[in-house]
């Protein structure tokens, strides 16, 4: 509650556009009043106009609602399949992972949706950081516009694979196919080793026997299971007549007269090495850049690179409309920000004072401050338009993207995990949490056709119930498809990061902000990264029998991920 107080007390239920206009003073509430939100407190400072707040003036003047109505959020924190408390915590957690509901009354509109994001002419746009390029009309917020800010280890911008990019090129073996391949390698199939232009080319030279009886056709039956393995010119495919070798039941054969065959030694480590190279090759290219690194077995690894894409912002969905950039106000403390004065941050509940989130460190890093570290206030970091967004401002942390090297891991029977190869200090910044951004009815959509699936999604209300914002509309980042690192960290019941919700608009959108990852105690390099599911977790309550079972082992494991609210009758929260 003290932690929630921090936003609340910030937060005045009184009509912005009337405190700015002067009709009515701003208001202060009680820490423990109905949720209200930051900009009353915003409309407060804004009373002595600086021309940031000016802009911000022109904005309501102009018909921006940002208006507060505390009485619309409490029914939509009861009606939540997402967190179905009233205590803003519960927006942090990993929805349906922590939780894979089993809710069956949505409809099946979902199967669809699930679906959609294959085809790329209606992909949804992709909101840029200033890490690549961004030439789309869509952005949220000012990260489109500050290509100053470049993160120093930025993940490359995801290359969706044209639609067709699949062929039949290497066909799926057929079951008896697949029985004869076991236990060998199972890593040629389309579904495992996804094909590419480069396969094309294998097959145009001649790598894959076709027949011609019904137009030209792969050959399945005599498609080979193994291959061997290519020199380096023939993975580069200098030469027009080089070829993938291939092999069937251990007899060599020869493509063609102008690219010899190799003599190497064909043994399942030479395959499977391969195989290895090509798929990383293509993580990597696809994905998470230098900074990912997988030690996950080949067939994990192939799945993963044929199902998921990583991406270093958020991707807006159909229906998901940011607040455009011209509404952003930017600070002018100059080159440093100066935590006493800068009006990006946001003012304590019960003072005129600031809430400063970050503390520089004499070794240079910008950290989160011990004292924040367990308070549920959200921070609000300077944006693309502050005079500082140039220079190496202690409040501009996460824009400045990840600076950790991390490995998505196998755990068992948690699944995937990821940890990280270096030590990480305590408050310090990992990653956000990436992904599509949709609709809630979308969100709902997914969930119902994903039933019994863990599922990646992520609810955006932490300011639900500020002006018209209801949870009905509020915005869901559904990491299962496209998403950063941090989609594959686990919970732990004793965990060793938490998430903080960050602005970097100073809350002009208050549907669209960062789910922020920081290190909440020192983390020892090749550690696994945890964070709590269920922060709000109330010990007195029995464990819900249809809930995920925890198996993160730590001592006073609470024994389930997730109370399964979203089943009828279900009263464990
Ligand atoms: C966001 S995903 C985490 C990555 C996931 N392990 C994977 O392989 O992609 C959440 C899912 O991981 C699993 N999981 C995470 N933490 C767990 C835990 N402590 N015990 C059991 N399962 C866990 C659950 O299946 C959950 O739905």
């Amino acid at each position: 509650m003290e932690i929630i107080a921090n936003l609340r007390l910030c937060l005045q239920p009184t009509d912005l556009a009337t405190q700015l206009n002067g009709l009515s003073p701003p208001m202060k509430k009680e820490a423990d009043s109905s949720a209200v939100t930051f900009v009353s407190t915003l409309a407060h400072r804004a009373q002595s106009l600086s021309p940031q707040k000016q802009k911000q003036k022109s904005l309501l003047q102009a018909g921006f609602n940002l208006s507060t109505d505390s009485d619309s959020s409490s029914s939509a924190y009861q009606h939540s399949p997402y967190h179905s408390g009233r205590d803003k915590e519960r927006s942090f957690r990993v929805v349906s992972s922590a939780i894979p509901q089993k809710r069956k009354s949505q409809s099946a509109e979902g199967s669809d949706l699930n679906d959609s994001s294959d085809d790329d002419s209606s992909q949804p746009f992709i909101i840029q950081n200033g890490i690549g390029s961004s030439s789309k009309p869509q952005s949220f917020s000012s990260f489109e516009k500050k290509p100053a800010i470049v993160p120093k280890t930025p993940s490359p911008q995801p290359q969706f694979p044209p639609p067709d990019s699949v062929s039949v090129v290497i066909p799926s073996p057929s079951a008896a196919q697949r029985r004869q391949m076991q236990p060998e390698y199972k890593g040629i199939c389309e579904r495992y080793f996804p094909t590419g232009q480069e396969e094309r080319l294998k097959a145009q030279h001649r790598a894959y026997p076709i027949t011609t009886s019904n137009g030209p056709k792969v050959n399945k039956k005599v498609v080979p299971f193994t291959v061997t393995k290519p020199t380096e010119k023939e993975i580069g495919l200098k030469k027009p007549g080089n070829s993938l070798l291939l092999q069937r039941s251990g007899i060599p054969s020869h493509a063609s007269a102008s690219s010899p065959a190799t003599t190497e030694p064909i043994t399942q480590a030479s395959i499977a090495r391969f195989l290895r190279r090509k798929l990383r090759k293509k993580l990597k290219r696809t994905c998470g850049g230098p900074d990912t690194v997988f030690d996950i077995d080949d067939e994990r690894l192939a799945d993963l690179s044929a199902n998921f894409f990583f991406v270093s912002e958020y991707r807006l969905g159909p229906g998901v409309s940011p607040v455009g950039d011209d509404f952003l106000a930017g600070c002018d403390c100059g080159t440093t920000c100066d935590p006493r004065t800068c009006t990006c941050l946001i003012d304590e509940e019960d003072s005129n004072e600031l809430i400063v989130a970050y503390e520089r460190l004499e070794s240079g890093k910008v950290v989160l401050r011990k004292d924040f570290l367990d308070r549920k206030a959200m921070i609000s970091e300077c944006s693309s338009r502050c005079l500082c967004a140039k220079s190496d401002c202690w409040n501009h942390v996460i824009q400045r993207g990840r600076q950790v090297r991390l490995e998505v891991f196998d755990t068992g029977e948690r699944g995937l995990g990821l940890r990280c190869l270096e030590p990480v200090i305590m408050g310090q910044f990992i990653d956000c949490y990436f992904g599509e951004v949709i609709t809630k009815k979308d969100a709902d959509a997914r969930e119902s056709a994903n039933e019994n699936q863990p599922s990646y999604l992520f609810s955006l209300d932490w300011l639900i119930g500020n002006g018209d914002h209801t949870y009905e509309d509020s915005y869901v980042v559904d990491g299962q498809k496209f998403g950063a690192a941090t989609r594959f960290i686990n919970h732990s019941c004793n965990p060793n990061c938490k998430i903080i919700p960050v602005s970097i608009n100073r809350l002009t959108d208050q549907r669209l902000y960062y789910l922020a990852f920081f290190a909440i105690r020192d983390i020892p390099a090749n550690t696994e990264l945890t964070f709590d599911y269920h922060p709000n977790w109330d010990g007195s309550k029995q464990v819900d029998p249809n809930a995920v079972k925890c198996l993160c082992g730590e001592k006073d494991c609470r024994g389930q991920l997730w109370p399964n609210t979203r089943k009828k009758g279900n009263n464990y929260e």
